[in-house]
């Protein structure tokens, strides 16, 4: 009878064990939960009120001028569902690489020069750069993240100051479905293991972060998804591994709580706020540190002629020597990225960066 019929029950059983359980999204709402879950801070109330509300008009005013980002996608292009700014800090404003590394931030789309950061925008960067640092002294740091100088930030700290700002990225999410699709941040000027400070302002919208799983676990385990809700004035900080192990989104939702602002609006009628002004949009400023080893002019052309981008290969991962975490990167690599802006056609140029070969550093890990 068993040679008749085969064992079904037997390879049921092998698929079983294949398929790792899966976990439904876990909603992580306090910032204790999150630096459990997630390589990633939250701090809430991070800006004095009347600064987070001056801030949210301020961008709210520049986000009528930004743009859909566009790009080719296989054989079409497709737009971001919400509108995107860049920003360069002021005393970096007339530095040239800066310039060049900003326009072609995105898509490897050529933009207008970048305009410094509004003072509204320059106040909220010192807040954001104490509580990054704070933050930073605490943890472990990876070897390849940055080693050298920061600039001097003019103020007379005896506090090491590890982490500053000098650019930003601002996005304008209007109503619930305006949304970002999932990805992890180009490293291309950030360099590996990156700080990226994400600052909310205005109707609260979900954050959400999935592991990539390296492939020598994938048998083992599934990703899970983590939701985050992100209130107004809230900071979360992408710390170093963030961008070498998951991937963020920003998405579509059914239904958002207005926000009413708890201060008027220095540009609106007095009445306005009187009468009950409300907003259905999201700011988001991501406060970012380009390195100067990855500068515009040190990056690989590919033969189209276009910078690389640099990614990280995220399936393939190990531990350090005292992590508990899977969190090292063996690999990045500088890929082509002229198709996103030229018709869809790159070329498939690809190499593996090499930091000693590429003159890159210093790291906190090891001297160049
Ligand atoms: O809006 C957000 O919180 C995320 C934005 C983002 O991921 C990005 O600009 O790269
Ligand atoms: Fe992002």
């Amino acid at each position: 009878m068993r040679i008749l019929r085969p064992d079904h029950a037997s390879e049921e059983r092998e698929k079983v064990k294949e398929t790792p359980p899966r976990f439904p999204p876990l909603t992580l709402a306090t910032p204790t939960l999150i630096a459990q879950h997630t390589p990633c801070t939250l701090h809430t109330s991070v800006l004095p009120a009347e600064l987070a509300c001056r801030l949210f008009y301020a961008m709210l005013a520049e986000s009528q001028n930004w743009q859909r980002n566009k790009w080719w996608l296989f054989d079409r292009v497709v737009e971001s569902p919400h509108r995107t700014s860049f920003y360069v800090r002021q005393s970096e404003s007339k530095d040239e690489d800066m310039h060049q590394a900003a326009q072609y931030w995105y898509n490897g789309r050529q933009v207008a020069p970048p305009p410094p950061f509004p003072p509204a925008m320059e106040a909220a960067c010192d807040f954001i750069e104490r509580v990054v640092n704070a933050e930073m002294r605490k943890r472990k740091r990876f070897p390849l993240e940055w080693g050298g100088e920061t600039a001097d930030t003019g103020e007379n700290t005896s506090e090491q100051v590890i982490w500053r700002a000098n650019v930003a990225a601002s996005n304008c999410y209007e109503g619930a479905k305006e949304s970002v699709g999932y990805h992890s941040d180009q490293l291309t000027n950030l360099g590996p293991y990156p700080t990226i400070a994400s600052l909310s302002l205005g109707t609260s919208r979900t954050f959400r972060l999935r592991e990539v799983v390296p492939l020598d676990e994938k048998e083992e385990r599934s990703a899970r998804t983590y939701n985050i809700p992100l209130q107004h004035n809230s900071l979360i900080i992408m710390h170093a591994s963030t961008q070498e192990m998951y991937k963020h989104c920003i998405p579509p939702q059914n239904a958002i709580d207005m926000f009413h602002p708890p201060f008027p609006s220095p540009y609106d009628e007095k009445e306005d706020f009187e009468s009950g002004f409300a907003s259905n949009c999201r700011i988001n400023i991501t406060f970012r540190f380009y390195r100067p080893d990855f500068k515009a002019s040190s990056i690989p052309k590919c033969r189209c002629g276009v910078p690389c981008i640099l990614r990280p290969d995220m399936k393939n991962r190990y531990s350090s020597v005292d992590g508990e975490r899977k969190d090292m990167v063996a690999k990045y690599w500088w890929t082509c990225y002229a198709g996103a802006q030229n018709d869809g056609k790159g070329c498939d140029f690809w190499k593996v960066m090499d930091v000693h070969q590429e003159g890159r550093g210093p790291f906190v890990g090891f001297s160049k």
